[in-house]
């Protein structure tokens, strides 16, 4: 029999008394404690989606796109554009667990940590009530491909339309779920935008949020989590970094397995050799258009699997593979353009969230990069509502973290093993960031514990996926310091205990497309033209020997030559690019020393300062 009311409170849409046990179990205690007005059961249809849209709409929250089948827009309140991370919190019973003790006088910046009794407290402060007025909408989701032993089962409740929409199109979600996972465990995941009925104070833009409370806690040890006050992306859309990555990284701690900020693609040379690889550059440094590259190269073709998290793990032949968690891309707009990232382009005309870009007078898009592709005559609203932006204005025209939220099956170049159960082989991992001195285009680590090294000490601009202006070069382990879920010291710890008798450990790399002339020019072209540097990784990962590596201070770099030119659109400055200055990087040695020492202090495995030494031992001789 259908319930019309659970707890007293009507079900608008969905069977209540059809939700595994478990599931109705975590929907009573949400429905207590936010006490909404409603409640809808996601089934994840089109009809269902189609109602999230009009909801949207109705709210003004988010206005649709004329010009393209089924795309919309939002804009969110100025306030709430990224994710923030001096509110985002793990909760663990002890605080060593979460992140490291830095040494005395030094401010920890890997990761926040709350007592589990504080946790209490915050969240008495924010969620009883928090939905009330408001629809709590529920929606089952695995992250993985449906039925691979790799995926995981989520459960999200969430106040939001917009969160519903977009969490439909990045995780596969829906009654087919439901069906799926019986009673398997789940991560138990609560969101509220913290706007409970009648508003307390008129909503900027139409978008509710709660900056001055917002929070976004995890807890790792019963896969929880609880996000309050923001409605962006990385903050509402809780699959994505929650999840995947936070809640991700511990259970793959526990599993022995890693959950990682990284792009898969799968790169098939002119000899028809095709080699997965995995890429981990900060927020805002170019997973997403490495994972959608389009070859500048003759023969060469590049497909994607995700491009932004990967989860990974030895199979029991010792071949590490590779599972996109995610079905959808959440990615940054401005820069993408028909030069830049053209898959990207044509992934995004269809089925697509656009967040905070700008609108033209017929219908469309607009960002920062898209000027050649303007039709002519047509006006701009920036993504603050400025009528008639002009090009040049104070202002960018779109919110430089805009997005777009698109379903992966669009893109063109999408791998045909993007959904395998059993994931993709993955031969070589590369870590990067936006380093305008010193680092050179690309060199390979000497080892494992060195490529663990090269992984620990990713440095990069500041970028404005989370709240940081300026562009200070930030520390930025693994890509990941944002998502850090458990001591810093211990996850360095698990990559190295990841090398063992009998798996076939791929090599470790780092790339740096972002290096700068005296003139504040970009050394290298990038984009499509990296594909020159995947050639060269993958030529080094080949059983066949070609000689085209030559040891340096950093690790193995390109023997002069050896990486393809052939075709460049402008001639490169090759001792530019792979110049290893030696006072720079005596500072840097200092430098990652008094970080990973400082922060880590304690817990930093001693295989680190080895790495230190060795590296400042290879510079002094050099
Ligand atoms: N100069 C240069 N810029 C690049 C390159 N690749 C990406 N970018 C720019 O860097 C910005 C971010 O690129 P994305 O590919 O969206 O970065 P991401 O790592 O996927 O970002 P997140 O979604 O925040 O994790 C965009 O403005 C790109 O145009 C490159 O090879 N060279
Ligand atoms: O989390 C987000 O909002 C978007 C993202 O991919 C990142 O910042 O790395
Ligand atoms: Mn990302």
């Amino acid at each position: 029999m259908k319930l019309v009311s659970f707890k007293g409170v009507p079900v608008v849409r969905g069977n209540v008394d059809s939700l595994p046990r478990k599931v109705l179990t975590f929907l009573e205690h949400d429905v207590e404690l936010c006490q909404p007005a409603f409640i809808h059961i996601c089934d994840g249809s089109d009809e269902e989606n189609r109602l999230m849209l009009d909801i949207l709409i109705a709210e003004g929250i988010v206005q649709p796109l004329p010009k393209y089948e089924n795309c919309v827009l939002a804009h969110t309140d100025p306030r709430d554009v990224a994710r923030v991370e001096s509110k985002t919190f793990i909760s663990t019973e002890s605080q060593r667990e979460a992140i490291p003790v830095p040494k005395p006088g030094v401010k920890g910046q890997l990761g926040n940590w709350m007592s589990p009794e504080d946790l209490d407290v915050a969240i008495k402060k924010r969620f009883p009530g928090c939905m009330k007025g408001r629809t709590l909408y529920l929606l089952a989701y695995c992250m993985g491909p449906m039925g691979s032993p790799l995926s995981k089962f989520g459960i999200q409740a969430t106040d939001s339309a917009y969160v519903v929409a977009c969490m439909r199109i990045m995780t596969r979600m829906g009654m087919q779920v439901l069906d799926a996972m019986g009673d398997s465990d789940f991560v138990r995941c609560l969101h509220s935008v913290g706007c409970p009925l009648p508003l307390k104070e008129p909503l900027r833009r139409d978008w509710p949020c709660n900056p001055d409370l917002t929070l976004i806690a995890h807890k790792t040890a019963t896969n929880e989590v609880m996000s309050f006050g923001s409605g962006y992306g990385g903050n509402s859309l809780l699959g994505k970094k929650c999840f995947s990555l936070r809640i991700g990284s511990a259970i793959a701690r526990r599993e022995g397995w890693l959950a990682e900020h990284m792009l898969i693609v799968g790169v098939t040379n002119p000899e028809g050799v095709k080699r997965y690889l995995v890429a981990a550059f900060p927020s805002q440094c170019g997973k997403t258009n490495l994972a959608m590259l389009t070859a500048s190269l003759p023969g060469y073709k590049v497909e994607c699997v995700g491009d932004d998290i990967a989860w990974m793990r030895f199979d029991e032949k010792g071949q590490l593979r590779a599972i996109n968690p995610e079905n959808g891309f959440f990615g940054v707009c401005p820069g993408t353009n028909n030069k830049t990232n053209p898959i990207a382009m044509e992934t995004i005309q269809r089925n697509t969230v656009f967040t905070n870009v700008a609108k033209t007078s017929d219908g469309g898009v607009f960002w920062e990069g898209l000027e050649e592709d303007l039709p002519k005559g047509v006006s701009i609203t920036s993504w603050l509502g400025e009528e008639n932006w002009q090009p040049g204005s104070e202002r960018p025209a779109a919110h430089p973290n805009s997005r777009f939220c698109v379903p992966a099956c669009q893109c063109p170049t999408i791998d045909p093993n993007w959904e395998d159960p059993a994931g993709v082989p993955i031969d070589a991992i590369i870590f990067g960031g936006r380093r305008p001195v010193g680092v050179p285009l690309v060199y390979e680590s000497l080892n494992w514990q060195h490529g663990v090294f090269v992984g620990a000490t990713v440095s990069s601009e500041a970028t404005t996926a989370a709240e940081y202006s300026g562009h200070e070069v930030m520390h930025d382990p693994f890509s990941s310091r944002p998502f850090l879920s458990y001591n810093a010291g211990n996850y360095i710890g698990h990559w190295l205990e990841m090398e063992k008798p009998g798996c076939k450990m791929p090599k470790i790399f780092h790339v740096n497309w972002f290096r700068r002339d005296s003139k504040g020019k970009f050394l290298w072209p990038g984009f499509g033209d990296n594909i020159r540097v995947l050639d060269w990784i993958l030529r080094r990962c080949s059983d066949e020997k070609e000689d085209i590596a030559q040891m340096s201070p950093v690790g193995f770099i390109p023997k002069k030559g050896s990486i393809n030119m052939e075709g460049l659109e402008n001639p490169v400055d090759w001792n530019e690019l792979f110049d290893l200055p030696k006072d720079f990087w005596m500072t840097e040695v200092d430098n990652i020393e008094k970080y990973l020492t400082d922060q880590i202090n304690e817990d930093l495995p001693p295989e680190m300062l080895k790495e230190i030494q060795d590296l400042r031992q290879r510079f002094s001789q050099y």
